[in-house]
């Protein structure tokens, strides 16, 4: 086939949704050429890091496509750029979204640098994403996948990366995805998808992150302040979850399950409350960090749309308004369970992802009204 759409360097993960990327691209008539990209120096001694199985599957695809294949290595932007903010946020007690700020810094950033030194105008992803053009902009819309969109992770790209990038698996369904992959024989068709956090794997992450933080232990306190067991550090409880206490003699209270509730940083004490619907684990209203605007710049009108505080989780019904230092505050309709500071506020109109924040602040119903 000869190439009449121009030069793209795909990102190549050794995954299935990268390679079914490649070849769509080919059969689109681009000229293509794939990246792989090392982001994590695995000498740290574990069986963790999948990089060489990865990369072994990327250049299958390559060869059975015939398209060459690049490497290069990014460890150091991503140690600089992503890892030592990572580290920064749960040292703050912050829960932090990583792959957030590995599409900023690096995929959508210096990859399309390096893509640039290639001689290729444009890149392209495996992403589950949709780029449109709304009111004459490039926008980055919901992949049609509702399973799979992967927009809560790209909100932070700028809209001149998101109008370099293609997404070609975005208007597919990721079972559509899996049986191209099987007809053209490609190795990848049935690779499991990867789980959590790139450069940590399947590993425990307590253990992962006791190597970079020491533990800090503290107590485990009721809202009250009564004491009722102890942690080993704030860093490696997540808000929502449940929570055992490692103490027995919790004589005055009934029976029930504990959940973490808040983290107060200043006294190092783990704040858990009985019944997994708790009040305080609702959250009606929250403040963000400033926002990335995928448009560089806030909506024109404050007003009503929908927001997910986590990955995987459906848009809910909110109101929002700007704050003067960058960020928004935003209520919504129906108080959200384990909101998290430290993950990422993201705002939709409809399809169109339009940008977030890292949530600095969260209310109950209760302090929302006081
Ligand atoms: N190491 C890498 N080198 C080059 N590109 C990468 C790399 N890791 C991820 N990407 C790009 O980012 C996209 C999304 O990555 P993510 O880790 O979310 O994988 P995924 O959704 O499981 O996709 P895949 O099935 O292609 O691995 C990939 O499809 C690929 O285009």
């Amino acid at each position: 086939m000869t190439a009449t759409q121009g030069k793209v360097i795909v990102g190549m993960s050794g995954g299935v949704d990268s390679s079914v990327s490649a070849l769509l691209l080919l059969e689109q008539g681009y000229e293509v050429e794939g990246l792989f990209m090392k982001n994590w120096d695995e000498d740290d001694g574990t069986e963790y890091c999948t990089a060489k199985e990865d990369l072994a599957d990327a250049e299958a695809v390559c060869a059975k496509l015939g398209i060459k294949l690049h490497t290069a290595n990014f460890a150091a932007e991503y140690w600089d750029n992503v890892f030592e903010h990572f580290l920064a946020e749960y040292q703050a007690g912050r829960t932090p979204n990583p792959d957030i700020l590995c599409n900023r810094e690096i995929k959508f950033k210096v990859f399309l640098e390096y893509a640039e030194m290639l001689g290729a105008e444009k890149i392209a992803t495996g992403h589950y994403v949709r780029e449109g053009f709304r009111d004459g902009r490039p926008r980055l819309l919901k992949g049609l996948d509702a399973n799979k969109d992967q927009s809560y992770f790209l909100h932070a790209v700028p809209e001149a990366a998101i109008a370099r990038t293609l997404f070609p698996v975005g208007e597919l369904e990721k079972p559509e995805v899996r049986a191209l992959a099987e007809r053209h024989d490609l190795v990848t068709a049935r690779k499991k998808d990867s789980t959590g956090i790139c450069f940590i794997g399947e590993r425990r992450f307590r253990d992962f992150l006791q190597q970079y933080l020491p533990a800090q232990p503290g107590t485990i306190e009721t809202p009250d302040g009564d004491v009722i067991g102890e942690h080993m550090g704030l860093m490696y409880h997540t808000l929502g979850q449940r929570q055992g206490l490692g103490i027995g003699g919790l004589a005055d209270y009934p029976d029930a399950p504990w959940f973490v509730a808040a983290k107060d940083l200043e006294r190092n004490v783990l704040v858990a409350v009985q019944g997994k619907h708790h009040p305080l684990l609702y959250t009606d209203s929250l403040a963000t960090e400033p926002m990335d605007w995928v448009a560089g710049e806030p909506p024109a009108a404050e007003g009503r749309l929908t927001a997910k505080t986590r990955y995987r989780q459906t848009d809910v019904p909110c109101r929002f308004e700007a704050a003067e230092d960058g960020g928004v505050r935003v209520r919504f309709d129906d108080p959200q369970r384990a909101v998290t500071p430290g993950q990422s506020l993201v705002l939709y109109d409809g399809e169109i992802c339009l940008g977030g924040g890292v949530i600095k602040a969260t209310w109950s119903a209760e302090e929302s009204a006081r």
